[in-house]
């Protein structure tokens, strides 16, 4: 645009003002605000950008800007749906985006526990979300249960077995109250076990294509799948490496074919020692982490040393130790956090509490010291 030959002639701002008011004139002409957000802009005249008109490889580009900040408009103040735990939130600057999240740790640390609490409050404290919880390694019957211990703070074991608690007026209450909201909320959340479609890759794309069909579209939809390693293929000739390579590739390939977001389980192999787990403990396959946009490494103290255990909390109802589950946040495309938070875990209600920032440097502190 700027021709500007002073180095062999005198400079003459009248051929300047004269340029930049051409160029006011013709950005008025290819740029206009957004009737229904001012803020936003839109190429009115594409081609006044070059006073001719845009070659294929333009348009494509053109095409491109626009669709990215039409989505960066639609994220909304917060960015995504909250997760209901603040600084988790934060740690992947303002809520789930879509992309391909795993959450990976030793058996029994709490990972389908802390999934299900994940799910079960993206569900409750979002508009315009669909949250499903695929479980391939429990049954509804177990999992459904933790849904209401975790929504009333009563016991699995008292959501699970109703009649056994029948002289206990205020726990049957309580269980009913749980049980209610889950009827409740039947709109924005859904479980399915491996009686209910299976656990082949396949099988899953049917259903998420179902969710698509039937969900209003600007829905975010949220699969959740536990575990990773108890996914399928109907593609027989796969196996070992090349089999988790395929199922890792074609989770994430869901995620931009589908625009939602899938949160996955994964084991980690068996760990030397008492030593927190790194990437590198994810079973089988590196494909996993290189597809993945966030990788939350999951530990639990407690339920290692027991009360050998440093990083603890106390409960007024318990005597013993009660686990705090480490998550690191070890690989990070959605913000730059990388430390790790600290959620204090009741078992047996299938419950976390997040610690506050006080806490979690505490906790950190204390993981430092050794
Ligand atoms: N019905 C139950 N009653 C009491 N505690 C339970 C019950 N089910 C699970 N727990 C406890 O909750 C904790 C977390 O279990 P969870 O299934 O979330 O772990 P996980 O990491 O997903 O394990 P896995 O990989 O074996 O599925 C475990 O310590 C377990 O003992």
């Amino acid at each position: 645009m700027w021709n500007n030959t002073a180095a062999n002639s005198p400079i003459n701002f009248q051929t300047i003002l004269q340029q930049m008011e051409q160029q006011i004139q013709t950005e008025q002409n290819v740029f206009v605000e957004d009737p229904e957000n001012k803020n936003q802009i839109r190429v009115a005249n594409p081609e006044k950008l070059y006073n001719r008109e845009l070659n294929p490889i333009e348009s494509q580009m053109l095409r491109k800007i626009e669709a990215v900040d039409n989505y960066s408009w639609k994220r909304g103040k917060t960015g995504g749906p909250t997760t209901g735990f603040p600084l988790f939130d934060a740690a992947i600057e303002g809520g789930i985006q879509p992309g391909l999240i795993v959450l990976a740790a030793s058996p029994n640390v709490g990972k389908s526990a802390f999934m299900m609490q994940m799910l079960k409050q993206i569900s409750e404290k979002n508009e315009n979300v669909f949250c499903e919880y695929n479980s391939f390694d429990d049954t509804a019957f177990e999992m459904l249960p933790r849904w209401i211990a975790c929504d009333q703070h009563i016991t699995i074991a008292q959501a699970k077995n109703p009649e056994r608690f029948e002289d206990q007026p205020e726990i049957l209450e309580k269980r009913n109250e749980g049980l209610k909201n889950l009827y409740r909320n039947i709109h924005r959340f859904s479980l399915r076990d491996a009686l209910d479609g299976g656990t082949s890759v396949e099988s899953m794309e049917e259903r998420i294509k179902e969710l698509k069909m039937y969900l209003p579209e600007d829905t975010r939809i949220i699969i959740g799948i536990d575990s990773f390693y108890d996914l399928t293929t109907e593609k027989r000739n796969l196996q070992d490496k090349a089999l988790w390579d395929y199922l890792a590739q074609t989770v994430k390939g869901w995620v931009e074919e589908y625009d939602i977001t899938v949160i996955c389980t994964a084991h980690l192999r068996k760990l030397n020692g008492n030593r927190r787990p790194t990437n590198d403990d994810l079973k089988e396959t590196n494909r996993l982490e290189y597809e993945a946009n966030l990788i939350c490494l999951l530990y639990n103290e407690v339920g290692i040393k027991e009360e050998g255990a440093d990083i603890y909390w106390l409960h007024e109802d318990e005597e013993t130790k009660m686990p705090v589950v480490e998550v690191k946040f070890s690989k990070n495309k959605f913000g730059s956090f990388k430390g790790t938070r600290f959620y204090e875990f009741i078992p047996s209600q299938s419950y976390f509490v997040e610690a506050s920032l006080e806490a979690c440097k505490r906790y950190a502190a204390l993981i430092h010291q050794r």
